[in-house]
C-alpha cells in the first residue's frame, strides 16, 4: 500500500496537456486523480483553437457570400458558442468515462504544500508523482496607462456580442493576425501595431511580407518596427501613441486587443515548496522526460513554454503521464509537430525553421518555391501567393523542416510530417507523382530542387 493517496495527480486535468497526462497514466494501471479549477475543456475548447476557427470559417463564409456582417454577427456568436458547448460537453463526458473507470476529479485550485503534496482550495492531497498542466496566461506589458484603458484578451474578444468599428490590434504574431483578419472580414476597421519590423517574427521574414502585403490589401493598417508609448482611454475607447519610423504617431480605436504573446501559468502554485525551478517567464523547467527538477514532478502543455500549440501539449502529457506512472521513461519525440496560423493565406511549419536549424548547427540545405511559379497556381482567378521553404541535412538528404505559405497550408504541411516521421529525404518526397493540377505540388517541386542540393 502506498504512502500516498494517489500514484499520480495532475494539476489542470480539464485541459489538453492534463488530461492526455492522466489518461495516459491510467492506462499503465495508475490510480489517478486530477484536479481542476475551471470548467473541463482547457484553452483549446474553451477559448483559444476552437472558438477562433469557428468565428474565421464563419466570416470567410460570409465574405464569399458577400452578406452582411453586422446583421450576420449575433448568428456568427451563437456558433461560436454551440461549437465551445458541444466540445466541452464531449471533454466532460470523456472525464466522466474515465471517472467510472477509477479517476478521482478534484474540483477546486491547487497549490503546493511539499513535492509530493497539494492543497485544493485547503484540502491536502498527495501523490507519489504529480503532473503541472496549468496552461498559460495573457501577457499584459507594463505599458503606462494600458491597464486603465479597459483592452480586450483574446478570451473577452472572442466572446463579444456586438463587433467593435475599429479594433486597435497590439502584436503582430500568430494571435493577432488571425484575429485581426477575422474582424477586417467582419467588416470592422482594423489597425496593427506590431514591435518587430516583421509580422510573425519567429519565421522567414518572406512569410511576414505577404501576409502584409494580403492583410493590407485587405484594408488592414499595419504599423511595424514601432514602440509603444502609451494608452489612454477615450470617450469612445482608447488611443495608443507609439514611435514609428522615427516619428510620434497615434491611433484610435473603439477596442483595443492584446495580443503580445502568452506566458506559463505557474505564479499561484507555490513551486517553491515542491523544489520545482522555473525559468524564463516562470515556464516549468523540464528534461527531455518531462521531468522538473524535483525527480517525480512532471509538466507538460503551455506551462513548459517549448510551443504553444495544442498538438505539443498532447505529446509532452502523453510523455509526462507515462513517465509519472512507469519505471521504463521515455524520451520525448516532439520532432514533428506541424503548426499552422490560421489566416488567408494560411502558414503552417513543421520541425526545424532556418534560424533554428543554424543555432543547432546543423549543416543543412534550404531550397525555396514560389506557390505563383507552380502550374496549379495559373489556374486560379486572381492568382495565389505563397511560398515553400523546405530544409535537409546536406549529408544525408533527410528533411528537417519545412515552411509554407498557402490557401491551405495547414492542410498540405503533413506530407513534409509524414515525411519526417519516416525519416524521408527529399528526394523520397520528390518522388511522388502528386496530383496535378493541385497546389499541394509545390512540395513535390520543393523537394526536387532540394534533392540536387544535397547528398541523396
Ligand atoms: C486565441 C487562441 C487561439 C489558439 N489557436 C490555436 C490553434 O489553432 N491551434 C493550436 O494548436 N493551438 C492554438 N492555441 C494554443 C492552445 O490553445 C494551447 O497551446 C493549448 O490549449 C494549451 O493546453 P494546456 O493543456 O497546456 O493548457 P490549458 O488547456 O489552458 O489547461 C490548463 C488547465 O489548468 C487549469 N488550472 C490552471 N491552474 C490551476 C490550478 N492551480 N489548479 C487546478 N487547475 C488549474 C485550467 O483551468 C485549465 O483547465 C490558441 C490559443 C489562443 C489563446
Ligand atoms: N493557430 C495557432 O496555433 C495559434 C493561434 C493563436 C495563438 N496561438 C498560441 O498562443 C500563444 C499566444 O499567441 P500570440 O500570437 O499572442 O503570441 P506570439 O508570441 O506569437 O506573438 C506575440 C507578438 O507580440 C509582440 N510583442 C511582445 N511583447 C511586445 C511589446 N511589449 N510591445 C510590442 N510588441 C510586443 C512580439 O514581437 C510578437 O510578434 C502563442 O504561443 C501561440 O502559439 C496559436
Amino acid at each position: 500500500m502506498s504512502a500516498y493517496d494517489f500514484d499520480v495527480l495532475v494539476i489542470g486535468g480539464g485541459g489538453s496537456a492534463g488530461f492526455t497526462a492522466a489518461t495516459t497514466a491510467m492506462k499503465n494501471g495508475a490510480r489517478v486523480a486530477m484536479v481542476e479549477s475551471g470548467r473541463l475543456g482547457g484553452l483549446c475548447i474553451l477559448a483559444g483553437c476552437m472558438p477562433s476557427k469557428a468565428l474565421i470559417h464563419s466570416a470567410d463564409n460570409l465574405r464569399r457570400q458577400n452578406a452582411d456582417r453586422l446583421a450576420a454577427y449575433p448568428g456568427v456568436q451563437e456558433f461560436r458558442r454551440g461549437v465551445v458547448d458541444f466540445l466541452a460537453q464531449r471533454r466532460a463526458q470523456a472525464v466522466a468515462a474515465k471517472q467510472q473507470q477509477g479517476l478521482e476529479l478534484l474540483r477546486g485550485r491547487a497549490r503546493f504544500l511539499d513535492a509530493h503534496a497539494v492543497a485544493v482550495d485547503g484540502k491536502p492531497v498527495s501523490a507519489a508523482s504529480i503532473v503541472i498542466a496549468t496552461g498559460s496566461v495573457e501577457v499584459v506589458p507594463d505599458v503606462p496607462g494600458l491597464a486603465q484603458s479597459g483592452y480586450l484578451t483574446s478570451e473577452t474578444f472572442l466572446a463579444l456580442e456586438r463587433p467593435p468599428r475599429s479594433l486597435l490590434v497590439l502584436g503582430g504574431g500568430t494571435m493577432a493576425l488571425e484575429l485581426a483578419q477575422y474582424a477586417r472580414r467582419m467588416g470592422v476597421s482594423v489597425s496593427i501595431v506590431q514591435r518587430g519590423q516583421a509580422l510573425l517574427s519567429k519565421e522567414d521574414p518572406a512569410i511576414g511580407q505577404i501576409l502584409a502585403q494580403c492583410l493590407a490589401e485587405e484594408g488592414v493598417e499595419l504599423f511595424l518596427g514601432t514602440k509603444l508609448l502609451d494608452v489612454t482611454k477615450t470617450a469612445d475607447g482608447a488611443r495608443a501613441r507609439f514611435i514609428h519610423q522615427g516619428g510620434e504617431r497615434a491611433i484610435e480605436a473603439e477596442a483595443l486587443l492584446l495580443s503580445l504573446g502568452r506566458r506559463p501559468n505557474s505564479d499561484g502554485l507555490d513551486l517553491a515548496a515542491a523544489g520545482v525551478a522555473t525559468g524564463p517567464g516562470g515556464a516549468v523547467t523540464v528534461d527531455q522526460f518531462m521531468r522538473a527538477s524535483a525527480p517525480h514532478i512532471f509538466a507538460a502543455g503551455d506551462v513548459t513554454a517549448r510551443l504553444m500549440v495544442v498538438n505539443q501539449a498532447i505529446v509532452e502529457g502523453q510523455c509526462a503521464g507515462h513517465n509519472a506512472s512507469s519505471d521504463k521513461p521515455k524520451a520525448i519525440d516532439d520532432r514533428v509537430v506541424p503548426r499552422a496560423v490560421f489566416t488567408d493565406p494560411q502558414v503552417a511549419r513543421v520541425g526545424l525553421s532556418a534560424a533554428q536549424a543554424q543555432a543547432a548547427g546543423v549543416d543543412f540545405r534550404q531550397a525555396s518555391y514560389d506557390l505563383a511559379e507552380l502550374g496549379a497556381a495559373q489556374t486560379y482567378p486572381g492568382g495565389v501567393r505563397g511560398l515553400m521553404n523546405l530544409r535537409a541535412e546536406a549529408k544525408s538528404g533527410r528533411i528537417i523542416g519545412a515552411d509554407l505559405v498557402a490557401p491551405e497550408a495547414s492542410l498540405m504541411i503533413h506530407d513534409v510530417a509524414v515525411a519526417m516521421k519516416l525519416g524521408g529525404a527529399a528526394a523520397d518526397l520528390a518522388d511522388i507523382p502528386y496530383v496535378h493540377p493541385c497546389l499541394a505540388e509545390i512540395s513535390e517541386l520543393t523537394a526536387g530542387r532540394l534533392a540536387r542540393m544535397v547528398g541523396r
